[in-house]
């Protein structure tokens, strides 16, 4: 029997503190529902936070109340045997980690760290506490709400000053457009179904055409503004991959056709044409000062000039220049289809302004038909432009092949491929091992939970003992999303006689929602849905190594903790909420808990994808303590489920329940780090 561990008086304070703001909300979620925040609640948390000037008040006032009366912490007992339960990773102790080595580990570190059993005074274990960063990490935590008006005013206001700034700021410089029409496209390219939308004469469901119709809803686009000669904003030499794009930047606005036009009262002038080459052709001379167009075909008997070709004979007559852009094909490679999502890559150069010399009538080598030649010579003084070095470095593909994509981060893993993306630069997720269920070493005989026995459905809160254990009301409705948050939820368990199908296993059956990791701006990497999330919908678990509290101070990097604590007994946090789960009720205290010892996850090294899950001051999951496969209410799983209704590319987030100023760095000095989340309720600083 390992003695317990007597903590100085400050870590005790600081103790108690983590214990007291461990803090879950009072608010209730269901499909399309959503209220403002309880303001009791807040507004008791803001007090409680204001009325204690010293840990010492809140340490009092807590002890006062009843609350975090377990100041002992206890050495971890390593000398248990690990055991392999349903959804525990199986291979730990092979990996050389077995009791005995660990025994000594723990003595070891214990007496390098100045703990002793029965004697921690020593001033070395605050320097120890210290040492892990944080006294407490991300928790489960609480959400602010806003009802959808708000949310939806909230997005106008947003959309509207996007399209003031963009749309003055376009005039002066298109390519501006153009990087928000790139960037709604690559947005796009990484759905995996391209979304419908309806319109005029657009040809839906093409990744190009959707894109464009969003940009141009964003801006004041207008497709009858046309230039002759140079388009303010563009360069001889710029490349771009899209025709579309050529229509964002006004280069040519027709969307099909190779010629465009300027209509006059004398007839229609071309101002610009797309030419498609031959890329090995090209290759070979690089000489672009005379080049060749085909005009459109006509009838064998035809003679007449219209249309397009017309237009053309019109600039020859007039001297007007014409804007020449060469288009070119290549065929990509099984790699790139899968990121393009295209068999073929289309290369558009601008080469600058021409002057049409001369043209013909040409027979078709089939001799069908005639088509009208061109004959175009670049204005002198312009820039030089070496087609073959554009095309030989592909750098201007990179918009499309931009930093790394990778198919499936858990490499099969999941049920629901979790594919990675990044579009900011080429750097690739960090390495640590995948995994789908706890890893633990400290989950030592877990108390088999009590099964029920039905086999006729387990919604009758009388006869599931599982439902019984949930208060008496089942925690999910008919749709399988959770009801409110609480305390703790009860799953039905491997020792249950209802079948996988049961409506009280939700999170047990793992990831069915399409998620993405990607790389953000200023966040690192995150995680976003890629499609629509009903809120109260579970949508994944903090997989990870379990670690005793002890352990997580050991650990150096404290980027991937998350406490998981047990707040089941603070009454004040539940207040208007259910919470007559009867193995929370006092006097029930299960041997668990007798010893306060708590735990944390780490996926620093092992876990899923929700490491990636980056904090929100207003987020849209909650992390929901819950049990299905073991009893030991200390060490509940955290699952994230959905607090509100998320829309496909959002990202998904958790409130991490850091408290400012009460993070610390190995020399026990406050540590700071600002809150990019970017919402309306950002408090700037994420600790
Ligand atoms: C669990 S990790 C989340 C994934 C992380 N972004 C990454 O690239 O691995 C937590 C870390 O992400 C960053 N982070 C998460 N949310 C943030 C936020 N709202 N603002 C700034 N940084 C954030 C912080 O560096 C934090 O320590």
């Amino acid at each position: 029997m390992v003695e317990p561990l007597k903590i100085s008086k400050e870590s005790s304070e600081k103790e108690v503190f983590r214990k007291k703001r461990k803090v879950l909300a009072p608010w209730r979620f269901q499909e399309g529902y959503e209220r403002w925040p309880n303001r009791n609640w807040a507004q008791k948390l803001g007090d409680g936070r204001k009325s204690h000037a010293t840990n010492q008040d809140l340490l009092n006032d807590i002890l006062k109340d009843g609350h975090g009366a377990n100041n002992t912490m206890y050495f971890e007992c390593p000398n248990k045997k690990i055991n392999n339960i349903e959804g525990l990773e199986p291979n730990y102790v092979n990996q050389g980690l077995d009791g005995k080595v660990q025994l000594e580990e723990n003595l070891n570190s214990a007496k390098d760290s100045g703990y002793s059993s029965g004697n921690s005074t020593k001033p070395q274990i605050m320097s120890k506490l210290y040492k892990a960063v944080v006294t407490w990490r991300f928790q489960p935590g609480f959400k602010r709400h806003f009802p959808e008006e708000h949310k939806l005013s909230l997005q106008r206001k947003h959309h509207y000053s996007v399209q003031i700034s963009a749309s003055c700021e376009l005039a002066a410089n298109p390519g501006l457009g153009l990087n928000e029409f790139r960037s709604i496209y690559r947005e796009l390219l990484v759905e995996e179904k391209t979304p419908q939308v309806s319109g005029s004469g657009i040809a839906c469901g093409r990744r190009d055409w959707v894109a464009f119709r969003k940009y141009k809803e964003r801006n004041s686009y207008d497709e009858a503004k046309k230039f002759i000669g140079e388009v303010p904003g563009t360069r001889i030499g710029d490349v771009f991959h899209l025709r579309i794009e050529l229509c964002v930047v006004g280069l040519h606005r027709q969307y099909q056709s190779s010629v465009d036009f300027i209509k006059r009262e004398e007839g229609n002038l071309a101002i610009s044409v797309v030419s498609y080459g031959d890329m090995g052709e090209l290759k070979k001379k690089n000489k672009i000062d005379i080049v060749e167009f085909s005009g459109s075909s006509v009838e064998a008997s035809d003679v007449t000039l219209d249309g397009s070709n017309l237009a053309l004979v019109r600039s020859l007559e007039t001297k007007t220049p014409v804007r020449f852009i060469y288009g070119f094909t290549r065929y990509l490679t099984a790699a790139e289809i899968l990121k393009v999502k295209a068999k073929r890559l289309n290369t558009y150069i601008y080469c600058g302004l021409y002057t049409i010399e001369k043209y013909w009538r040409k027979r078709s080598d089939d001799g069908t038909h005639y088509y009208y030649v061109f004959r175009l010579r670049r204005v002198t003084g312009q820039a030089d432009l070496n087609i073959r070095e554009i095309l030989e470095s592909r750098k201007s593909e990179s918009f499309l092949f931009p930093g790394m994509y990778m198919e499936d981060l858990s490499f099969g893993k999941e049920k629901v491929p979790v594919s990675v993306v990044n579009f900011i630069d080429s750097e690739k997720p960090p390495f640590f091992k995948y995994i789908t269920g706890l890893r633990t070493r400290v989950l030592q005989d877990p108390t088999p939970p009590d099964g029920c026995g039905c086999t006729d459905g387990c919604s009758d809160s009388m006869k599931c003992a599982c439902v019984v254990k949930n208060g008496g009301e089942l925690p999910f409705n008919d749709k399988g999303h959770i009801v409110e948050a609480k305390p703790l939820v009860f799953e039905c368990g491997p020792a249950c006689k209802c079948p996988p199908t049961c409506v009280n296993r939700v999170s047990q059956h793992g990831l069915k929602y399409r998620l993405q990791v990607f790389k953000t701006k200023k966040m690192g990497w995150g995680v976003r849905a890629l499609q629509y999330i009903p809120s109260g919908s579970f949508v994944c678990e903090y997989v990870a190594e379990l670690i005793s509290d002890q352990e997580a101070q050991r650990r150096s990097n404290d980027e991937y903790l998350f406490s998981i604590g047990s707040n089941y007994y603070d009454e004040k946090l539940w207040e208007g909420l259910k919470t007559s789960i009867p193995a929370l009720q006092k006097g029930k205290i299960s041997k668990d808990l007798e010893g306060g010892e708590t735990f944390t996850l780490d996926t620093s090294e092992f876990g899923n994808f929700s490491r990636f899950i980056n904090h929100s001051c207003m987020p849209n999951l909650y992390a929901q303590n819950l049990l299905y496969d073991h009893d030991n209410k200390s060490m509940p799983r955290i699952m994230f489920f959905a607090c509100e209704n998320i829309q496909p590319m959002e990202e998904l987030s958790y409130h991490y329940n850091y408290s400012v100023d009460q993070v610390h760095d190995a020399n026990g000095n406050v540590k700071k780090l600002k809150c990019f989340c970017g919402t309306e309720e950002c408090t700037g600083w994420l600790y």
